[in-house]
């Protein structure tokens, strides 16, 4: 399966060189109206009434061949255009719809709209130039607030196909087909609120180049990243996670990367924390080793022994906190740095080694790159990428739609779940990469495969119940997914 992701203008580039090569768009709107009538079919086969909103491009031109195509197996259809036709081939479909007897009502703010069983939003695709807003924007709401199932057309509307933001109102859709080639926009961000289901029809067309650029994380990745064990290993070869952290008062954080480090399989894991917080993290998980460590001289010793390091957890931002950072990055070792670590490294920039994994969540981000929340989440992929380019290393931008990027490749996490927004989540993510590391895995493996055994082990932890989801619950769970 190809599951590569494309920016808008890759897309465009395509749709060039298949009319190049003789598929004109006209046949290519053809084939999506049709696979947007057998999704209403498949998905929807008890819809009697449809009602498709069409915008004035080629993504309205889809929707008015759907709408030929439904009504031609019975469906009663009202088209609701917002723009006149204006791209050829919209225009084109807009004819051949009017021919075959369809009528086109013009959408007229505060009107309500007509008895529906099923939206099919063509307003907007790939073409989305500016905020929606204006009628548009009103249409968008009255959707919204309307208790009809919707199936977007590509993108819903309003959506940017290359960021997955929205800097408008956005169709908040049940089901999105994407067609011809997964955007980008889809996967991260606001998307994940807005799109539903992503369903994807390829249009019988070999997309662009299976490439290495952008793509879905896939369970089968899994099984390529973990290969099963040597019947003959010993715990040496699963290697030593040492992770840093739990100022006073913080000894939970720590506890739960080391478990996570252990279920994802570490060979051993050492936890340095502050010396009161010993007995009550090794009485919890008694495989841990856990050290006192109050001052620096007493790291030494330990962090010779460990092979991958792990700084942030519950560290805090003292002075007790910043000489542990500092002894860990003068250790020079594969690493995961996380929490407060990531917030002691904002108050000092620099380039660190391809070893090293950043996982900050988007206000984390904001501080490493002295920016804003929302200029973050504008575009998480333009963020991660000036992350990884700014600390030369491999970057975990964590929040709905998980990016991981090294500064020439970017992967996107579809799984994962609400229930997942809760403390301890991230020192799961932290314990699990850096056991990862431990094994042997280069860092963009370690933290594609980490990022994903995290996802896959909280959604087998939710199920269908998110709410009051723990990070120990998901911890319990990685144990099965890291064994693919
Ligand atoms: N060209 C092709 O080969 C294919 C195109 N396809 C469809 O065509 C879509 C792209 O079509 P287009 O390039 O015509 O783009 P769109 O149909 O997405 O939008 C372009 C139109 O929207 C207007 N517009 C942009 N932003 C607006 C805003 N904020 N408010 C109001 N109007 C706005 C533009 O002025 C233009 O008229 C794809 O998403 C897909 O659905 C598919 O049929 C597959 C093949
Ligand atoms: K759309």
């Amino acid at each position: 399966m190809n599951l590569s992701l494309y920016t808008a203008a890759e897309v465009r580039a395509l749709e060039r060189r298949l009319a190049d090569e003789g598929l004109p768009p006209s046949v290519l709107m053809q084939r999506a109206g049709a696979a947007i009538a057998a999704q209403v079919h498949s998905q929807w086969p008890q819809a009697r009434r449809v009602l498709v909103l069409a915008g004035g491009g080629n993504n309205g031109g889809d929707g008015y061949v759907s709408a030929r195509l439904l009504r031609e197996r019975g469906i009663e259809v009202t088209v609701i255009a917002t723009a006149e036709a204006k791209a050829p081939e919209a225009a084109e479909a807009a004819a051949a719809w009017r021919a075959a007897g369809g009528q086109v009502r013009r959408w007229r703010s505060q009107a309500p709209l007509p008895e529906a069983d099923l939206v099919v939003d063509a307003l907007l695709g790939i073409g989305l130039a500016r905020a929606l807003d204006g009628d548009l924007a009103a249409l968008v709401g009255v959707v919204n607030r309307s208790a009809v199932p919707v199936l977007s057309v590509d993108l819903p509307s309003g959506l940017d196909a290359d960021s997955g933001h929205a800097p408008g109102a956005v169709i908040a859709a049940t089901r999105t087909l994407c067609l011809l080639a997964r955007k980008r926009g889809l996967h991260t961000g606001r998307a994940r609120d807005v799109t539903g289901v992503v369903a994807f029809d390829g249009l019988g067309v070999e997309g662009p180049q299976d490439g290495d650029a952008a793509r879905l994380l896939d369970p089968a990745d899994l099984s390529r990243l973990l290969p099963p064990r040597r019947p003959g290993t010993h715990k040496g070869e699963q290697g030593h996670v040492l992770v840093l952290g739990g100022d006073s008062g913080m000894s939970g954080a720590v506890r739960l990367a080391g478990q996570a480090a252990l279920r994802a399989g570490a060979g051993w894991v050492s936890i340095g924390s502050r010396s009161a917080h010993v007995s009550t993290i090794a009485s919890g998980q008694p495989e841990l080793m856990v050290h006192g460590i109050d001052a620096t001289d007493a790291l030494e010793p330990v962090l010779r022994r460990a092979d991958v390091l792990a700084p942030g957890p519950g560290l805090g931002q003292g002075a007790w906190s910043r000489a542990l950072f500092e002894a860990a990055l003068a250790a020079d070792r594969p690493m995961v740095i996380d929490a407060d670590a990531l917030n002691l490294l904002a108050q000092a920039p620099r380039k660190l080694s391809h070893t090293c994994i950043l996982t900050p969540h988007p206000g984390e981000a904001a501080r490493l790159l002295e920016s804003s929340v929302r200029d973050i989440e504008s575009d998480r992929y333009a963020t991660a990428r000036a992350l990884a380019d700014r600390y030369a290393c491999t970057v975990v931008l964590k929040g709905a739609g998980t990016l991981v990027d090294d500064g020439r490749r970017v992967r996107v996490c579809p799984f994962g779940n609400p229930g997942m927004a809760s403390a301890g989540m991230g020192d799961a993510l932290t314990g699990t990469i850096a056991a990862l590391l431990a094994q042997g895995l280069a860092a963009f493996d370690a933290a594609c495969a980490g990022v994903l055994a995290h996802a896959l082990a909280g959604d087998r932890a939710a199920a269908a119940s998110p709410r009051g989801l723990l990070a120990s619950d998901l911890i319990a769970q990685l144990r099965e997914v890291v064994n693919p």
